[in-house]
Formats: structure tokens, sequence, C-alpha cells
């Protein structure tokens, strides 16, 4: 929706809608026969036309004679924008465009007793505001930016001729061709202002004159419109058009907020502005905070320098231009690496060596670029949530090398992850999946290097459950390994409270692993039962964490659910202890 424009003073009416084949004479002896109605102004109709005997088409404004807005517009169009006005400036600025319109004609008619305004204006091939909206709401800063210059161009032509527009925005700016902004021309003068006799004294009853997301500070305080007023106006739109927003567009209904806010944002440029626009280069940023500082630096009734605007606008363009043919390099490059590991004309065999051979530390699967391989092998801490969805794993900071040591059997492993990998096609899901149960896996193996202060729990445990939730997790060979085996191997958790001796064999995985961490029974572990009882509180115990996800909500599900029903066991039964308890009690 484009931005409302403030209240108006008077209440204009809207015009009646002329048939389409309507011919109006006009003075110069022309007819022009009205089209359909394509567009809606504040109080006019837009529509197009043609001359008669002629198919070229043009823009016909329609609207009741008592109405100010294209009285205002007409008078604007006839003092200084007539055709050969605009190409006397053109030749004498030595300059091949301008970006703006001229009147064809304009006149009277009488429709159904109705006396009626109209002007004739070249048709355009759609509304700036019309290609955001359809953009989603924003514009590429190149395309913002140029659009900018073609504004700052009609602007020098209006200031030259001592008129300041006071309503540049989106919906009044047109493009001569769809999708080209090299060529945007400034519509809309029923705002535009004379500025000859400004005075720089404000007057309430103007107050917030304008399309109040947008208008000036000038506005806001009652003052005419001027010429600083309109880089203003044109500097919020770059936002706006970048962005897709302004910092006080919720606040559009009430313009005192706005204006306020306004006061603020300018107070605290350009922090303010980078605010706003973060992801944005310097230069983009310094383009904009320039032309604000331009304008609040200009005296009110005095002009701006539009060359300087216009240069520093061309060169934002063309760094902006630079920066982006960069990033696509690099994006290209980075592509291309991609598709190189990825392309299935290569062996999967040799991608995955490729691959491989950029994670060496990990063993890691994963087909990104190397830099981003590095960023994600630092050691981190994740954290699980309720549902168990994601793979997550503590690594220890402390854990400097997690390269295997060639005596650790790791083939298993290997193959296990590969395989997965492959018939998934080597997502990067895939691979974080595989990377995932891999750190688990090295985990293990590394802690069970560590000394034997600590009571073990069985690596076998691990591989178990990773067969059962198929997180691609190796698992053969250590799923077969008896317990003895398993102790042999076993891990050393750094969290001694929280770990049993190694288990029977013939309890499942869970069992194992539930029964090693918080069986009472087995192993005193300092945890009180209450803790055990809450699976939020047994979540944060830090030897938990040491158990794979997924695994590990089990265990905690399973674990919190045994002692809720010992405690309520307890209450029921103050004079028995939990070991105690039996079923026929
Ligand atoms: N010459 C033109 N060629 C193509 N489309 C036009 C032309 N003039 C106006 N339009 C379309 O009509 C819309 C409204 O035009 P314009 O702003 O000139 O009317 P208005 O009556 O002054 O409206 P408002 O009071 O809301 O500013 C524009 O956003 C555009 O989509």
């Amino acid at each position: 929706m484009p931005p409302k424009k403030a209240a108006p003073k008077k209440l204009h009416e809207l015009a009646p809608e002329v048939r389409v084949g309507f011919k109006i004479d006009d003075i110069s002896k022309k007819t022009y026969i009205v089209g359909k109605q394509f567009a809606t102004g504040g109080f006019g109709r837009i529509h197009t036309c043609t001359e008669e005997g002629k198919s070229h088409q043009m823009v016909m404004k329609i609207e009741p004679s008592t109405n100010g807005p294209l009285l205002t517009e007409v008078v604007v169009f006839n003092r200084i924008l007539k055709k050969e006005m605009i190409e006397a400036y053109k030749k004498t600025k030595k300059i091949p465009w301008i970006g703006l319109p001229y009147i064809i004609a304009n006149g009277y008619f009488t429709y159904n007793g109705d006396k009626m305004r109209y002007m004739v204006i070249p048709k355009y091939a759609t509304s700036l505001e019309a290609t955001r909206e359809s953009n989603g709401g924003t514009l590429s800063v190149k395309d913002s930016l140029t659009v900018a210059n073609c504004v700052l161009g009609a602007l020098e032509y209006l200031h030259d001729s001592d008129y300041a527009h006071a309503d540049v925005k989106a919906a009044n700016i047109l493009l001569e061709k769809e999708g080209v902004y090299s060529t945007s021309v400034l519509v809309d003068f029923g705002l535009a202002h004379r500025t000859t006799n400004n005075v720089d004294k404000p007057d309430k009853k103007r107050a917030h004159n304008g399309t109040c997301i947008y208008t000036s500070t000038d506005a806001h305080r009652g003052n005419n419109p001027s010429f600083r007023g309109d880089v203003e106006i044109l500097a919020y739109n770059l936002i706006m058009w970048i962005t897709g927003t302004l910092p006080w567009l919720a606040l559009e209904s009430s313009p005192d907020k706005v204006f306020d806010s306004k006061q603020k944002f300018i107070a605290g440029l350009p922090g303010t502005l980078q605010n706003v626009l973060t992801s944005q280069s310097p230069a983009v940023v310094g383009c904009i905070s320039t032309m604000f500082n331009v304008s609040m630096k200009t005296n009110y009734t005095d002009k701006v320098d539009m060359t300087k605007l216009k240069k520093l606008v061309t060169d934002t363009i063309q760094t902006s231009v630079g920066e982006a043919k960069k990033a696509q390099g690099k994006v290209k490059k980075a592509t291309e690496d991609v598709s190189k590991a990825a392309t299935p004309k290569k062996s999967t065999r040799k991608v995955m060596a490729i691959v491989e051979s950029e994670d060496d530390d990990d063993n890691v699967v994963e087909v990104v670029p190397k830099k981003k391989v590095a960023k994600v092998q630092k050691p981190r801490k994740v954290m699980e949530n309720e549902s168990g969805g994601e793979e997550e794993v503590y690594i220890p900071k402390s854990s400097k090398s997690r390269k295997l040591k060639p005596e650790q059997d790791n083939s298993s492993l290997g193959s296990s992850t590969r395989s997965y990998s492959n018939r998934l096609g080597v997502t990067s899901s895939a691979a974080s999946t595989v990377r995932a149960a891999r750190k688990i896996e090295q985990k293990y193996k590394r802690l069970s290097t560590n000394k034997s202060s600590l009571v073990p729990v069985t690596v076998g445990d691990v591989s178990d459950d990773s067969e059962d939730d198929g997180a691609g997790t190796s698992s053969g060979a250590r799923t077969k390994r008896s317990s003895d085996e398993s102790v042999r191997n076993g891990v050393e958790l750094k969290t001694p409270a929280l770990v049993a001796p190694a288990v029977k064999s013939n309890h499942n995985a869970n069992e194992r692993l539930n029964y090693s961490c918080f069986s009472e029974a087995k192993y005193k572990s300092g945890i009180s039962s209450a803790t055990k009882a809450s699976p939020t509180e047994l979540r944060r115990v830090p030897g938990v964490r040491n158990f794979p996800k997924g695994r590990r909500s089990m265990i905690i599900k399973e674990t919190a659910s045994k002692y809720k029903e010992k405690r309520a066991a307890r209450k029921s039964k103050p004079t028995f202890d939990d070991s105690s308890c039996s079923s026929e009690l």
C-alpha cells in the first residue's frame, strides 16, 4: 500500500468516471478521445487517451474543476514544464535527457453537467511503486541510486525554475520502460511550490503537508516546501527503497510522532542510518548520510548543489557495482568449487577424497568452501531442544586435536558414514548429521585416552544408539563388541558424579546408559532424586551432555519418569526408602 498523504485541508471531490470513447475538443483544435481509467490519484482519475486519428497512447488526468490539486499541476506544467522549455534547458546544460514529463494539452469539458478539468501528458510504462511492490517491497542499491540520480536531475530543473516538488515518492516516479531505472521520470506536481516568496516562518496550518512518512522536517514544522526539503525527502525514500521500511512507518497515522522520530533520526546521524542500513556498504551509508548532511546544512531558502550530489550518487553506484561484482565473483568461485566437487561425472569416491582432504582433522564429509569448513570445525557447545530434532554434541574447548590416533580403528566408522553420505547425495544436512555422529564417536574415543580417574561408560552404548535412530553413526563393528571390550575401550567422562561402572551387556543400550548415569543402586551420584525426576533439571546436569542427542532425550525421559514414580511412591508411603520399594508394597 502506498503511504498516505497527510489529510487535505480542503475536501476535494473525486471526479465522476468519464466513459471510454468520450471526445474532448481542445482549444488547439485537436480532439482527444478518453480511454480506460487505469489509476486514480487523490481525487482525480487517470485515463489513457489518444488523439483522434492517431494510435499513440497518452495519459489524461481528470478532476472536477473546483479541485485544487490538478489546477496546481496545470499551473506548474504551463509555467515550467512545456516541451520547448525542457528542450532549451537540456541544450543550455548540455544534458541529453531530464526525468520530467511535459504538458501536451489542458482545458475544461462538461460531462453530465459537471465542469471538469483535464490535462494530457505522456504515458509511461509503470510506476516505481508498482515495481517496488512486485519486488517484495525493496529495490537493489544500484536501482535505487539510479532512480535517485534521475530524481536529482529532475529536482535540479525544478529548483532552477524556483519550484520545490515536495512529494517525491515511488508512486510519483514513473519508468519510461519497465525494468529500466536510468530513465525514471518524476511526476505529480500537485504539491509543487513556487519558492520565490519562501520565508522561514512555520505556519501550523501547513504542518505535516506532503506524504507523512517521507515529508521534510521543514514541512512537518509548517514551512512551505523547500529545496533542501526535496533532498531530505529523497533520502528518506532511498532508505525505504533499499530496506523496505522506515523507522517511523508504524507511526504514519500520527504526524507529530513521525516528525519527532525523524528529528531523532537526523540528530543521531550517521549512527541511526547505519542502524537501518545494516547490510549496506560504507559507500552507500555515506552517500545517503551526505544527502541528509547537505540538506541539514543548507539554509531554508538556499538551493542545493545538485551537481555535487549527482556525482556522489554516480560514484556510489560505481562503487556498489564494483562491490557487487566482487561478491558475485566470490559466489561464482564458491559455486564452481562446489559443483566441481559435486558433479556426477566425477566418481563420488573422488569427490569425497577432495572434500575430506580439506577437513582432515575431523574426517568430515562436507561439500562447502574451505573457509566454511574451518569455521564449522571450531569446538562448540550446542544446546538441544526438547523434541531432539537436531544433532548436537558438546565438544570441550580443551580438545586441542581431534585427529584420530593411527592405532584407533576407524574403518567401520569411515565406511559407514561415507555410504550414508553417498545415499543422501552429500547434502549439507547429511553432512552435518554425519559430522555430529563422528564427533560423538571421536569424543568418546578421545576421552578413552584420558587418565582413568573417572568411571568409564562404554563406547558400545553410543554405537548401539546410533543404530537405533539410524543417524548414520558408525555402528557395525562396535555394536558387536563384548561388554569386556567395551570396558577396555571405555570412555571416561569428565562428570564423575554421573557415570557408573560399565554395565551388563545384556541390557539394551537405553538401559545401559540410563543405569550407568543415574542408578542410585549401582552408583551414588550425589544428584537428588528431585533433580532426577525433573527432565529440565536433568538436562542441566553437566554430564548428561556427554550423551548423543536423541538418546539423551530418551534417557532423560525414562529416568525422570522413573524417579517421578519413586518420589510419588515415597510420598504416599513415607516409611520406605526408594530401594525398599517394591510392586507388592
Ligand atoms: N503519465 C503517466 N503514465 C503512466 N501512469 C501514470 C501517469 N501519471 C500517473 N500515472 C499513474 O497514476 C498514479 C497516480 O498518479 P498521480 O500521482 O499523478 O495522480 P494524483 O491524482 O496526483 O495522485 P495523488 O494525489 O495520490 O498523488 C501513478 O502512481 C501512476 O501509477
